[in-house]
């Protein structure tokens, strides 16, 4: 899954970089508590992070849903700050899928999460899709045991 905070530029306009910095910590944090100890999980920049949970399709969702609502309910410094994620969810199958596509389909999904949530339509991004797909490769390659 591809997890990113909702409207996180105004949170730091608004509220301060010490204060988004303080999100991204607690969003981070919750992401590790709510995830099985076999998940690979990663920050890939910015409020952008990536889970990879060897479980299926089904908890995976579970494992969405607690992180979206834990994320609602956090408790922060600023007492009407509201946080929430998008989360975009796709299944990658051993041996018949890339890494390539499985991130492009968990990237379209957290584009349709996030269009649901707000107007936004165009979404800038500060890498461009090859640099991202790296970035998920080295992650999920640093989880992986060595061989031989
Ligand atoms: N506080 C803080 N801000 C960061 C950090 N890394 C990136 N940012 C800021 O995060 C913001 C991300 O903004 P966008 O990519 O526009 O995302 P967004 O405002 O969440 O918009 P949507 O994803 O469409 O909801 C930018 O303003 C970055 O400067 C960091 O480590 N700490």
């Amino acid at each position: 899954m591809l997890i990113d905070v909702d409207q996180f530029k105004s949170i730091n306009d608004k509220f301060g970089h010490a204060v988004g910095d303080d999100v991204l910590i607690n969003v981070a944090q919750i992401i590790l508590s709510q995830c099985p100890d076999d998940a690979i999980i990663g920050r890939l920049g910015g409020d952008e992070f990536i889970v990879v949970i060897p479980e299926g399709l089904q908890n995976a969702k579970q494992f969405a849903q607690n992180i979206n609502a834990a994320v609602n309910n956090l408790d922060t410094i600023i007492t009407d700050l509201q946080c929430s994620v998008s989360i975009g969810l796709a299944t990658l199958t051993k041996g018949e899928q890339d890494i390539r596509s499985w991130f492009e389909a968990a990237d379209k999904a957290l584009y349709k999460a996030k269009k649901s949530r707000s107007q936004h339509v165009d979404r800038i991004r500060k890498l461009s899709q090859y640099n991202r797909i790296q970035i998920v490769q080295a992650v999920v390659l640093l989880h992986q045991p060595l061989s031989g």
